[in-house]
């Protein structure tokens, strides 16, 4: 059996840690980590819970964590995890760090778009980032991941096999995405209150939106040259869910059939990655609840551009489920244990 310990598992994506890692054969969580909650019982704090988890929250004890559990989540705001990993817990844990602290190689590109100082730079270069149907081999012998960000596990995975075989021109990609609510968190803030989002549809991070580096830097990888684009987020009114359209003039002429032969090169054994049928275009409600990829996409021979849409469930395969696919693979185990999760509709 896996120890787990979840820093942070009292907001959404570490609550749908302990739903998914619940019903995880292979693992038992030992500590249901809080800041607000400690020694208050875990289903007082989500009661969907209640008969199910019987544990207490603790303070979020990195280093006392360590020595109990095989593996620690960290699903905290920004800069929590960079401030408290140190080598001797690397040493005893393997660390899957659901924030953006070790997402980008370049510490002044964290530090320009984040706003805050990198307190652990000398794990960045280690770190492996945790989008398991690009980095596979790499996560499995990794001590320290870094779980992609939700915007961005959609974005990359929509776009990424057109851009690895160059069937795109990269400086002409643009990204228009929308996420639920969820996406921000269950902390309190007025943008996202009932009367501010409910019957409601905008535009935020225009521009300056922090999961722009975390793509281009892997669309950059993919394709071989620097990357820049313009994304741009929107908040919509519904709980969960992402769905990312994209737009860019393709290379040369193909066909439908030939850019899906594209995709299934790199997709067709992916069992969380769903290429839909010709004119079939991803909805969020597809894969809610699920560690799903659905992806889509059409040729426009008007404006020799292709639009690729991709959508997920922000907080499984853009957050926890993806966590646990990343440390299935860290453990050797199936590398969908405990994410058989049939996506829910309505
Ligand atoms: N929501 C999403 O869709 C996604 C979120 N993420 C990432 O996951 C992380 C958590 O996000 P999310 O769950 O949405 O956020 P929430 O605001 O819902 O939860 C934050 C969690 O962190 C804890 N926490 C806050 N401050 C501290 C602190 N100073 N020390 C210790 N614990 C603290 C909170 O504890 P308490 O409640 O007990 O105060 C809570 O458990 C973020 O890095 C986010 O970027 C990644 C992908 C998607
Ligand atoms: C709707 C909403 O506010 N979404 C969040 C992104 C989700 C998130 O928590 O970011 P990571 O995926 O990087 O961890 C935002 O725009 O900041």
């Amino acid at each position: 059996m896996i120890k787990a310990g979840i820093i942070g598992s009292t907001g959404y994506a570490g609550g749908e840690l302990v739903r998914i890692l619940t019903g995880h054969k292979d693992v038992e969580i030992k500590w249901f980590g809080s800041r607000s909650y400690i020694d208050k019982k875990y289903a007082d704090v989500y009661r969907n819970m209640f008969q199910i988890v019987d544990a207490v929250c603790l303070d979020d004890n990195m280093e006392q964590l360590a020595d109990q559990v095989d593996v620690i989540f960290t699903a905290t705001p920004q800069g929590l995890c960079a401030s408290l990993v140190n080598e001797e817990i690397l040493s005893k844990v393997k660390i899957i760090d659901l924030s953006a602290d070790f997402r980008i190689k370049d510490v002044k590109t964290y530090e320009k778009w984040y706003g805050i100082e990198h307190k652990s730079p000398q794990f960045i270069e280690e770190a492996v980032y945790g989008l398991c149907e690009v980095n596979r081999e790499d996560i499995k012998g990794a001590r320290l991941i870094a779980n992609p960000g939700c915007y961005t596990t959609c974005s990359i995975l929509t776009a990424y096999p057109l851009a690895k075989e160059g069937l795109i021109d990269m400086d002409t990609l643009i990204i228009d995405a929308k996420s639920g609510t969820s996406g921000a968190g269950r902390g309190a803030k007025v943008p996202n209150l009932y009367c501010e989002v409910n019957e409601n549809m905008k535009a935020y991070g225009v521009a300056t939106h922090r999961h722009t580096p975390e793509i281009e830097e892997q669309l950059g990888y993919a394709s071989g040259k620097e990357v820049v684009i313009n994304f741009t987020p929107h908040l919509v009114p519904m709980n969960r869910g992402i769905l990312a359209t994209e737009y860019a003039k393709l290379t040369k002429d193909v066909t439908w059939e030939e850019v899906k032969a594209v995709y299934d090169k790199y997709y067709a054994n992916e069992k969380f990655v769903r290429v839909l049928e010709k004119d079939v275009y991803p909805e969020t409600k597809w894969v809610e609840g699920s560690n799903y990829v659905d992806i889509g996409f059409k040729i426009d021979p008007r404006t020799n551009r292709i639009i690729m849409m991709g959508a997920i469930d922000n907080l499984v395969k853009g957050a926890a489920g993806q966590a646990v696919q990343n440390m299935n693979l860290i453990f050797g185990l199936p590398e969908s244990e405990g994410l058989d999760l049939v996506p829910m509709f309505p």
